[in-house]
């Protein structure tokens, strides 16, 4: 992910997606289920400016399934249909259609009573990066009966990816921005890979992670670092989990960064098993 969110390039990513609205009937906002809302664009609702939309929580193997069913309820109390989905292996790719079925059914109904024949509902994925949209979109086209191809004579033509079940997709996802002003959300967002590792100091996103789990997964830190509580002093948590892990600088001390390394990397391998950073809020 090399995309640097300038203010030229949000207004130029706003203004593609803007452009595309019109040749769709509905949105897919693609989230990472692990990230409802952090992973959520800050200005999606007056970008796709009260077009019907699903939110598709991605990557549900990874998320915390429990979390999942509580962010699916908190979408719904809010008037948003949601799913979850394992774009990678495929699943869930029916409750899709049949959200996008039954948010449209009176746009359909509407038209069937205006004597208009029923055409394929259209639809474009729009996310912040590495959520997955490129791989949903490949499965989908996976399972697609028929891929048009451009109109002859038309050289940027959208190509549109006819499923077999009257969903055409546009073959291109609208990538919109992250927001991490918030440093919580940005450590959020690093430690599942969704913003570059250079932009935030990698050994806070792994302390923020040590201290999620032992907040939210307590024996599950217990089981991989040995640790029932953290102590205040960090840098004895580095050093144990150093000297387990074999984390030694050529000279001879604790190699922090290697520690770092394999915090973050013991996260987003599922080493702690399915995580949901965002704690759904509690039932008003
Ligand atoms: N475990 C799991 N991994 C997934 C799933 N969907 C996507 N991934 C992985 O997530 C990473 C990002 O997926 P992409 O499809 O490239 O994401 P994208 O949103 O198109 O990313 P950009 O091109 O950066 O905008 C890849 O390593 C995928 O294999 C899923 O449902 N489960």
């Amino acid at each position: 992910m090399t995309i640097q969110w300038f203010p030229g390039h949000m207004a130029k990513a706003r203004r593609q997606v803007t452009e595309k609205l019109k040749l769709v009937d509905i949105i897919f906002e693609l989230v990472d289920a692990r990230l409802p809302l952090s992973s959520r664009n800050p200005m999606i609702d007056d970008i796709i400016n009260q077009k019907p939309r699903l939110v598709i929580l991605n990557k549900e193997d990874m998320a915390d399934p429990a979390a999942t069913k509580e962010w699916i309820a908190y979408f719904k109390e809010r008037g948003i249909e949601s799913v979850s989905v394992n774009s990678q292996a495929g699943n869930g790719l029916d409750k899709i259609v049949k959200a996008a079925e039954m948010i449209l059914k009176e746009k359909w109904d509407r038209m069937r009573a205006r004597g208009m024949k029923p055409r394929a509902m259209r639809a474009m994925i729009v996310g912040i990066p590495n959520v997955g949209k490129s791989t949903l979109i490949n499965r989908i086209a996976k399972k697609n009966i028929a891929k048009t191809g451009n109109m002859p004579g038309i050289t940027k033509a959208q190509q549109w990816i006819k499923t077999a079940k009257n969903l055409e997709l546009l073959d291109t996802p609208g990538i919109l921005w992250p927001k991490f002003e918030d440093p919580e959300i940005g450590y959020k967002l690093a430690l599942t890979g969704a913003i570059k590792d250079s932009i935030l100091n990698l050994q806070d996103v792994a302390i923020w992670g040590l201290r999620f789990m032992e907040d939210r997964y307590p024996s599950r830190l217990e089981e991989r670092y040995g640790f029932k509580q953290l102590p205040d002093d960090m840098a004895a948590v580095f050093e144990q989990i150093g000297e387990r892990r074999g984390c030694l600088s050529s000279g001879g001390g604790i190699d922090y960064d290697k520690v770092t390394d394999i915090i973050i990397r013991d996260v987003r391998s599922m080493q702690f098993g399915r995580l949901t950073l965002d704690i759904p809020p509690k039932k008003a």
